[in-house]
């Protein structure tokens, strides 16, 4: 399957919006979406996976929110890379999020490329993609969109909703629109609001597809074409935001690739840029352009405060939710700073919250990677969670 549906992942983007890989669970939503901009989307369809099982009481559900790239598929292999899933560090039997113990769910957001409905989908006012006639969502939207799936599985109240970056926001958003229906959460390398820093990153990556020919102001998929040399640089960029100075440093240094001395030509002459050259055209296999533009835009217009009267506290003011919220030392996309402003607001707004701040050189995406005080933080803050909420202690 990975074989098949490599090296055209809009065509594949586009496959899965009209006929999900069969490990995909779908959800067709009998109701429209109401969404931010004021258009009611309809249909929408939302792929999602779960792994473990849901308990009689239906009280141990979490809810896993996936980043800015990410998608459903946590723990088996992906489909279209046929890599391991995004979190297999963190979740899977006898991992932190133990799946002999919760039941797991993870759905690929709306405006994403992985199923749900998104700019690649038939827009069915014309049979063709959608294209930039795909209204702009925002991270609130997302979370609408999740609490109809919730609502369809059956689940009243989540007994945690988890995710790093983008998923943070998520996170965050979950709680501020749902306080009685999550039980805990976990936001990682987030914030409240993105940034100016982070909306211009997110300008320059959209520019350089919106500049690359073949995006045909957002048609190239009714042209066959796809914009892999804009959208190959829009992650280029995005992906030293991810890493850290130390870490390309210890990776990278200056090294050559593949030679031992300059070439005096525009080759990729250095490890560095052989590694993002490679982070570049890997990513245009597995994402598509358009939805790089939505879901960008998403993370740019999320300001939680800004929905409360620009008082932050206020947005988790009736939340009995038990908090962990973390952040990594080498993050400079997402300080820690962003996560003391959250901390700060729950804390004024009365709730129960703790803070982990972890040392790090990886950057960012350590939430991606074996990082093994946020695997500890993680599991312990479930397990007394898990004991807070009445959940039977796992067989051993
Ligand atoms: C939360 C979610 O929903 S997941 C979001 C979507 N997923 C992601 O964003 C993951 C993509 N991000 C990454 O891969 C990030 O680099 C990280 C930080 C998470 C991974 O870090 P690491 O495991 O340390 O991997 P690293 O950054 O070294 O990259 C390894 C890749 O670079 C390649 N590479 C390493 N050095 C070089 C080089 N000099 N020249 C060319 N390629 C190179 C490797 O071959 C490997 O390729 P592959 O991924 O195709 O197998
Ligand atoms: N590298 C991750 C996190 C970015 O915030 C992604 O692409 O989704």
């Amino acid at each position: 399957m990975a074989a098949e549906v490599a090296g055209t992942i809009s065509r594949a983007a586009r496959r899965e919006a009209e006929e999900p890989h069969s490990l995909v669970a779908r959800f067709d939503a009998d109701r429209p979406l109401s969404l931010d901009c004021g258009v009611d989307l309809s249909p929408f369809q939302i792929a999602y996976q779960t792994y473990g099982t849901l308990n009689e009481e239906r009280s141990n559900a979490i809810l896993l929110c996936h980043a800015l790239t990410g998608d459903q598929h946590v723990f088996n292999t992906h489909p279209v890379t046929g890599k391991p899933g995004w979190w297999t560090t963190m979740v899977g039997p006898g991992k932190p999020i133990d799946t002999d113990r919760f039941f797991v769910i993870c759905s690929n957001v709306i405006g994403g490329c992985m199923g749900s409905t998104g700019p690649a989908s038939t827009n069915p006012a014309t049979g063709r993609p959608y294209g930039l006639d795909f209204p702009v969502v925002t991270i609130r939207d997302m979370v609408r969109a999740q609490a109809m799936l919730v609502d369809h599985l059956g689940i009243e109240k989540l007994f945690c909703v988890a995710g790093g970056s983008m998923g943070g926001m998520q996170v965050l958003q979950w709680v501020a629109s749902y306080p009685e229906r999550v039980f805990s959460a976990l936001p990682i390398a987030t914030g409240a609001k993105h940034s100016a820093q982070n909306i211009a990153f997110h300008e320059v990556g959209r520019q350089a597809i919106m500049a690359d020919p073949d995006w045909h102001h957002g048609r190239y998929l009714d042209q066959d074409t796809i914009p892999r040399k804009g959208l190959a640089v829009a992650r280029m960029a995005a992906h030293i935001t991810y890493l850290s100075e130390p870490a390309l440093q210890r990776k990278f240094g200056r090294n050559y690739q593949d030679r031992d001395r300059p070439t005096f030509t525009f080759d990729a002459d250095f490890q560095v840029e052989s590694y993002l050259r490679h982070q570049g055209s890997s990513f245009v296999e597995r994402f598509d352009a358009n939805s790089y533009l939505y879901v960008t835009r998403a993370m740019d217009y999320f300001d939680l405060g800004d929905d409360f009267g620009g008082v932050l506290g206020e947005a988790f003011r009736d939340a009995k939710t038990h908090f962990c919220v973390v952040s990594f030392t080498s993050d400079w996309l997402f300080p820690t700073a962003d996560s003391r402003a959250i901390v700060h607001a729950l804390n004024a707004s009365g709730a129960r919250v703790s803070f982990v701040e972890i040392a790090t050189d990886k950057g960012h995406d350590a939430f991606l990677l074996n990082e093994p005080e946020l695997i500890a933080t993680t599991g312990g803050f479930l397990s007394a969670a898990a004991r807070a909420h009445g959940l039977p202690e796992k067989d051993t």
